[in-house]
């Protein structure tokens, strides 16, 4: 949906969010107009699920005791039609890649936000990460679009260039903004936004839209603070304050490229 869209329509965005991040995630999906829940009780799934328009999934910091639970969630949203993103952070460490294999098999993800390293797993790609970051260097839109090929999901791969893809259509957003990468959370923060631009129905352009909200803001951001503590403050008030127009200005302005 449009920016306007979310301000007038708010939708209720699920989060299992990981316990590294979740208020920054919240406030960002507030500030952008959407209605933030976190939750991770399998009892109140059903009643949460049927009352939201997104539902993010944040592998981050998962227990394995919680999987069963997750892929309830996941079947929960597919059933009610409801968007399904995932963030598979940190997927490429062997033992975190056997969940998310898992949760795969038994649910339908349609959209996964990662860095450069989390897609290139999904993509079958080599790509080095330290953690929860992506380190290497590769062909990023070669990696997204195997990667949408290989999982049927729409790809939101973030970093220095972001790449959205289908499988058939590949968008890039090459913008750099190196404070953008110095708070811990922007990623999935991201994944966040992403469920709340694709809550009344999933595409690429949701998705793209999602992807420019925060570069934009970052790029607004940066030009006034240059230091992470204030940079991460002015992100939120730059989410706050982004403007139908001028997000529709950086997008038809040559900031995306086919
Ligand atoms: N060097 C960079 N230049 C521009 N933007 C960047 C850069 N690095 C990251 N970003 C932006 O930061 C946001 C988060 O992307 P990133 O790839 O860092 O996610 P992540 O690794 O999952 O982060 P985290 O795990 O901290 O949540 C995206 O909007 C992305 O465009
Ligand atoms: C640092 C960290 N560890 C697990 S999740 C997370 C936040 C970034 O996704
Ligand atoms: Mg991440």
């Amino acid at each position: 949906m449009k920016l306007s869209e979310i301000k007038d329509k708010k939708p209720l965005v699920f989060n299992y969010a990981n316990y590294v991040t979740p208020q920054f995630v919240a406030n960002v999906v507030n500030v952008i107009g959407g209605s933030p829940i976190m939750a991770r009780e399998l009892e109140e799934f059903p009643d949460l699920v049927a009352a939201s328009d997104a539902v993010v999934i944040n592998s981050g910091t998962w227990r394995r005791s919680e999987l069963l639970e997750t892929i309830k969630l996941a079947q929960l949203a597919n059933q009610a039609g409801k968007v399904v993103v995932l963030d598979p952070v940190a997927v490429g460490i062997p033992s975190r890649s056997l969940p998310v294999v898992a949760l795969m098999a038994d649910a339908q993800i349609d959209i996964i936000r990662g860095n450069a390293a989390e897609i290139a797993w999904f993509a079958g790609v080599d790509f080095s990460s330290q953690g929860i970051d992506a380190t290497g260097n590769g062909d990023v839109r070669k990696i997204a679009l195997l990667a949408a090929e290989k999982t049927g999901a729409i790809i939101a791969l973030s970093g220095k260039q972001d790449v959205i893809s289908d499988g058939h259509t590949t968008l890039t957003i090459d913008v750099d903004v190196p404070l953008l990468a110095t708070n811990v959370g922007t990623g999935d923060v991201l994944s966040a936004l992403i469920g709340t631009y694709n809550g009344d129905g999933i595409s690429i352009e949701n998705t793209m839209r999602a992807m420019a909200t925060m570069k934009l803001a970052g790029v607004k951001a940066s030009k006034k603070v240059k230091t992470p503590g204030y940079f991460v403050n002015q992100l939120l008030d730059e989410l706050y304050l982004l403007s139908e127009n001028e997000l529709d200005a950086f997008i038809n302005g040559g900031g995306i490229h086919d």
